[in-house]
């Protein structure tokens, strides 16, 4: 298993976060390339390898062109209003992107949104990116999006997050750190967070947490079973008064026995019966119960009482995550209550191989079960493949079964 490690004990921000990912082999140049499917331009992108307390690491920074005016896109005749949330969102939705980059770097949009929709007391649609210019958001949550996909590691774990304490000079005037957005982002779930009393700037920003959020699915130190393999510094812009970097490290870590012999799991089933919500708000709560860690959702036609017809909601949580899921399930839909019952089940075993077909990395999900095998090229990378080979999604799907046969 494959996993990424952030070794937080200055921080996370944007630049830190890709700073960090370039360091440890994520090619600028890749970046570059998958970041022109935004279709955004007035930036450039600067990474400068460098040594400071003559530790080496990577120094990342967006630099807007000059004259650009800081609104995050070009400014064509419909768009006024380049910084609100549902401008970003429709950008990114609109792009070329990765379906899962533009799946990721939304839902963290939306997570800043609505802390800042919280703090501010404004509606969640008149939410703008205000501190330093919508671009370099952009450019910061997606090119960090874009940077983990091109890193291929199979999970994200985290150290306690530091932060600094005080207070500091942003857009609004004088805020006391955590900033009220980061405190905001907070409340949602348990993020271990260490203020430093003798640190007086902000180490952990809205971005950077909006990425830890989105992609960490562990917290703790590193344990005995995690083998390093490689270590990246993403240097952070504000001066500490200590080495301010995020540390980033590729472990590997050995199957665990259970993971190897186990094929049966619990898993919890979550339904509700749904009457009186729209097409359009049922779809939305099923993106936003799979982003917040469903192991899916899906929808089955019932006919209700009263001869209405509805739908039964249903969602598969891991054995940790119903609390959490209940909750999504009533912020997002118009149910009253939740059933909920726990099933046994059998799995097979998984992992993942990653195969080079025509220079492109693909990875292989082999499942097993007893005498049972099955390998599957993931559907991600085939089609990131068949775009950039301008080949059909099967060619692709079949050139790789063909390697392995
Ligand atoms: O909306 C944003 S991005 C934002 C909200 C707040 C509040 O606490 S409210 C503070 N800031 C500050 O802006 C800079 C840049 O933040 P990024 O997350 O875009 O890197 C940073 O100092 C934040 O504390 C931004
Ligand atoms: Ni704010």
């Amino acid at each position: 298993m494959r996993t990424l490690y952030l070794d937080a004990f200055s921080g996370v921000s944007g630049d830190m976060f890709i700073g960090a990912l370039l360091d440890l082999g994520v090619k600028l140049s890749d970046l570059e390339v998958a970041l022109k499917q935004l279709h955004v331009t007035g930036y450039t992108l600067q990474a400068e390898r460098t040594a400071k307390s003559a530790i080496y690491g990577t120094n990342f920074d967006v630099v807007l062109d000059r004259g650009t005016k800081d609104h995050g896109f070009v400014e064509g005749p419909h768009n006024h209003h380049g910084r609100h949330l549902s401008d970003i969102v429709q950008l990114i939705q609109s792009s070329d992107l990765k379906a899962t980059v533009k799946q990721h770097a939304i839902a963290i949009f939306q997570d800043i949104g609505q802390a800042e929709s919280q703090v501010h007391q404004v509606p969640l649609t008149n939410v703008h990116f205000h501190e330093v210019g919508a671009l370099d958001s952009i450019v910061d949550i997606v090119g960090s999006c874009i940077c983990l996909d091109l890193l291929h590691v199979d999970q994200i774990k985290c150290s306690t997050i530091a932060d600094g304490s005080g207070f500091i000079n942003v857009a609004h005037g004088e805020m006391p750190v955590p900033v009220p957005a980061v405190a905001q982002m907070l409340t949602e779930r348990p993020i271990p967070v260490q203020q430093h009393p003798e640190i007086h700037t902000e180490l952990l920003t809205p971005t950077g947490l909006g990425l830890v959020k989105e992609f960490v699915t562990e917290f703790g130190p590193l344990n005995s079973q995690m083998a390093v393999q490689k270590v990246g510094y993403g240097f952070g812009k504000r001066e500490t008064g200590r080495f301010n970097a995020l540390r980033a490290m590729v472990v590997t870590t050995a199957q665990s026995q259970k993971e190897t012999v186990a094929t049966q799991d619990q898993v919890w089933v979550l339904e509700t019966n749904l009457d009186d919500q729209t097409a359009e708000g049922i779809g939305f709560a099923q993106s936003q119960l799979l982003t917040a860690g469903a192991l899916d959702v899906y929808v089955t036609p019932v006919q209700m009482k009263k001869a209405r017809p509805g739908v039964l909601l249903t969602v598969l949580a891991a054995e940790n995550d119903r609390e959490r899921l209940v909750t999504a399930m009533l912020k997002y839909t118009t149910a009253k209550g939740i059933r909920y019952t726990q099933m046994a089940r059998t799995v097979m075993k998984r992992h993942f191989t990653t195969v080079s077909y025509k220079g492109m990395p693909i990875r292989l999900k082999v499942a097993t079960y007893h005498d049972i095998h099955r390998v599957t090229p993931e559907y991600e990378d085939c089609q990131t493949a068949a775009q950039k080979l301008d080949v059909a999604l099967e060619t692709v799907m079949a050139g790789v079964q063909a390697q392995l046969s």
